[in-house]
């Protein structure tokens, strides 16, 4: 049974070992009682957005059901990736892990440390492209990505490539 609060999690890793980051930031998230991943997209292989020259990202998406707020989901992802050793140091810069709360039900909400949806998330292609692979057919955002995709894939800018489907048995759950 699904908890209260659906909730689009995008993850991106370009430091390390970029699987095993992911995975265990997975892991994490699923020992959480309060976190339940109900839907997970492919990797996609992603060129680096933005001024700083870096290496090519992992980047994907995560439905959870969770029983937290924004506030409290907000501290727990810092949790993880402080667990994953993410140094904060160069603004958009590499990184072990990033986890970033994108939509949380269909919440509009701007505070010192929290805006969602997330402010960036309409200009990325590597946020939107896997979000519309795992949302389902009546997401109250769908057609506005779906308008956004074909808009940014115009550009020619931002690459992205999907790569296979994240074999764990503990997230792939057939699409509802
Ligand atoms: N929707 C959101 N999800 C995650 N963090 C957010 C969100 N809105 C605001 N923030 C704030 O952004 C701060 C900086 O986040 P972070 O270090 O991940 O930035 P970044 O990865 O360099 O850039 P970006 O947020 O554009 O991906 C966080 O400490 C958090 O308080
Ligand atoms: N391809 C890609 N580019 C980025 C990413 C990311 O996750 N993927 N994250 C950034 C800062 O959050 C800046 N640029």
């Amino acid at each position: 049974m699904s908890l209260n609060n659906q909730v689009y999690i995008s993850y991106g890793s370009n430091m390390g070992d970029l699987k095993a980051n992911i995975n265990q930031a997975l892991a994490l998230l699923t020992a959480d009682p309060k976190i339940q991943i109900e839907r997970q997209s492919a990797f996609y292989q992603t060129a680096p957005v933005g001024p700083v020259e870096q290496a090519d990202f992992i980047n994907g998406a995560l439905k959870i059901s969770t029983d937290y707020t924004p506030d409290q989901l907000l501290v727990v992802l810092h949790q993880i990736e402080h667990a994953c050793r993410r140094e904060r140091t160069i603004h958009w810069g590499p990184r072990t892990l990033d986890l970033d709360i994108i939509f949380f039900n269909e919440l509009v909400l701007q505070s010192a440390t929290l805006v969602i949806p997330h402010p960036e998330a309409f200009k990325r292609l590597f946020v939107l492209v896997p979000i519309l692979e795992i949302c389902g057919a009546d997401f109250y955002q769908k057609t506005a990505i779906e308008t956004q995709i074909a808009i940014l894939k115009q550009d020619q800018t931002q690459t992205i490539k999907r790569l296979e489907e994240v074999n764990d048995d503990r997230t792939s759950k057939p699409a509802n």
